[in-house]
């Protein structure tokens, strides 16, 4: 079977900037990925690439085995789910509406447009699986951010991606909230065995215990990558970070302290 997302030997370069340098990244399905680096470190770059959104300066990229630049991005960008914490919706629609926006893959609502009982099932299904059954007719505005970040989940996933892509998830959660978030993404991998995901962070706490794999990224190269046990390492992360770190692993989550 093709990987789910390809990206080999690439350069990302901006104003002679090599924002990537030879990065590689291979993912095949049911693979969680957790990609690693400080502030700077081309994480959001390379997150683009495998989004869609962004060419490579040099390098092929392949999403879903369809190689970017011989393909309608715009199109394949409709069979990935993406989440952007900062989605842009200006009505006060419902945890539910949002949702199904992920079907039209629109911000809003559209005139019209109705979804089947299957969708709204689906819908349903999804908002139960993000623990969100009791927030579904709650308008957007009145909703944590924890809430908005789990329905924003579900929205990506109501197209049935074969690839999610999380930047950041957890970023400005309470320690509840963010819990509640990686509950929600272990059980969602239980549930979809085939689905693949890469998710961003800085921090080693914010990963799901479901990750399988990792790669670290520092000024745009790679500095490791594969199963996430002999990448997350006390001495890999402290080069990573470029600070002395102490890497444990308790119960299926990681901590680093300095
Ligand atoms: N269009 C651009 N032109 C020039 N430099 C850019 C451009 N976009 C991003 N950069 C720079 O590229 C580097 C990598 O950015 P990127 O957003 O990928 O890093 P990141 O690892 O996601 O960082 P953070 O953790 O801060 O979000 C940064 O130094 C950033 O300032």
């Amino acid at each position: 079977m093709t990987a789910v997302l390809r990206i080999d030997d690439v350069d990302f370069v901006r104003d002679g900037n090599y924002l990537l340098d030879s990065v590689s990244l291979t993912v095949e399905a049911g693979e969680h990925w957790a990609l690693l680096g400080a502030n700077g470190a081309g994480k959001s770059t390379l997150l683009s690439l495998a989004g869609a959104v962004a060419h490579p300066t040099r390098g092929v990229v392949e999403v879903l085995g369809h190689r970017l630049g011989r393909v309608d991005m715009r199109e394949l960008r409709s069979y990935l789910g993406h989440v952007n914490p900062r989605h842009p919706l200006r009505t006060p629609l419902t945890v539910r509406e949002v949702v199904l926006t992920g079907l039209t893959n629109t911000t809003e609502l559209v005139p019209r447009w109705a979804p089947s009982a299957e969708q709204a099932e689906h819908a349903d299904a999804l908002i139960g699986l993000l623990g969100l059954d009791r927030r579904a007719a709650t308008p957007w505005p009145v909703l944590s951010q924890g809430e908005r970040g789990r329905a924003l989940i579900a929205r990506a996933l109501m197209p049935e991606p074969r690839l999610l892509l999380l930047d950041e998830p957890a970023t400005g959660l309470d320690l509840a909230a963010r819990e509640q978030l990686l509950t929600a993404i272990d059980r969602l991998r239980g549930e979809h065995p085939a689905l693949a995901t890469v998710l961003v962070t800085h921090h080693l706490e914010e990963l799901p215990a479901t990750t399988t794999h990792a790669l670290l990224l520092r000024e745009g190269r790679c500095l490791a990558s594969g199963a996430v046990d002999d990448v997350l390492t006390t001495d890999q992360v402290s080069k990573c970070f470029d600070h002395p770190v102490r890497i444990s692993r308790h119960e299926g989550r990681w901590a680093a302290r300095a």
